[in-house]
């Protein structure tokens, strides 16, 4: 379970990208965060980890108070919250098999962890990870003769090997093509539902986003606005997200379909 309680994060420079949010994420809910850019949808997801700080309140996850953490307790936290970016942050110049398994090592410096010897269990997790995103057949192929869908859901196996309880997703499919992001959105939907992984995602194409996700928190100027079922989003709660802009938001989001 997460919850926020009385969170604001505001930046060295004086911007105040959260405030007072309040919110509690059951495990295994699959969340999507949806509002206008700089909203502060990459800042909330990145609190969960640690990766920003947060200025007022309290972050608990499973229990844990996520800002009273320090060092090594920080990265051993981390490895229970998978993290997957837009830019799927993979090494292009190696095997796909490789990626998957640098995930067993992540205090390793990543040369050490290439020449790494890995157990074969380990190797098994991994080919596991990547049979779960269909992408079992890919093992053995380097990074960088994969399309952009196929190394996101490298980027998701990795993540699997791990065997996170939580996963943040920050744009995973801003880069992709409507099939594509079609394809990683079934994956994200499968693991959540068949591994009871949470999924709390940071997505702009709010159609896809109410088509997955079993429930919409919506933010502005960094302040929620609206949570709740997909089902529930009507287009005036679009309206109120994306502060009278939905029309324009929606005519550009359809264009970048087109383009990608
Ligand atoms: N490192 C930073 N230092 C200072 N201000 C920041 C920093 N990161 C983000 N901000 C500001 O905080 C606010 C929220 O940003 P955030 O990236 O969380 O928004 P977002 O909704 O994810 O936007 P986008 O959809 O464009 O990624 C914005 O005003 C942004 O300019």
């Amino acid at each position: 379970m997460i919850e926020f309680i009385g969170v604001d994060k505001k930046y060295a420079n004086g911007t105040t990208a959260l405030q007072d949010i309040n919110l509690t994420i059951e495990q295994g809910e699959f969340v999507a965060v949806i509002g206008l850019s700089g909203a502060g949808k990459s800042t909330l997801i990145r609190c969960i980890n640690r990766i920003h700080g947060i200025t007022k309140g309290t972050i608990i996850v499973d229990k844990v108070d996520v800002s009273k953490l320090k060092g090594r307790d920080i990265r051993k936290f981390r490895r229970r919250i998978g993290m997957i970016f837009q830019s799927f942050n993979l090494v292009t110049r190696t095997s796909v098999i490789n990626n998957v398994l640098v995930s067993f090592v992540p205090e390793l410096p990543m040369w050490r962890k290439l020449a790494g010897v890995f157990t074969k269990q380990q190797k098994i997790k991994a080919l596991e990870a990547l049979d779960k995103v269909g992408i079992l057949d890919k093992a053995f192929v380097r990074v960088d003769q994969l399309s952009g869908g196929q190394q996101q859901r490298v980027a998701l196996a990795r993540t699997l090997a791990q065997s996170p309880d939580i996963i943040l997703a920050d744009e995973p499919i801003a880069s992709l093509d409507p099939v594509t992001s079609r394809i990683v959105m079934d994956d994200f939907k499968k693991i959540n539902k068949e591994m009871n992984i949470s999924v709390i995602m940071n997505i702009h194409h709010v159609e896809i986003a109410l088509e997955y996700a079993d429930r919409i928190i919506g933010i502005r100027k960094g302040e929620v606005v609206f949570d709740g079922p997909s089902s529930k989003v009507t287009q005036g709660i679009l309206q109120n997200i994306y502060g009278g802009k939905w029309e324009a938001e929606k005519a550009a989001i359809e264009e970048q379909a087109a383009y990608v």
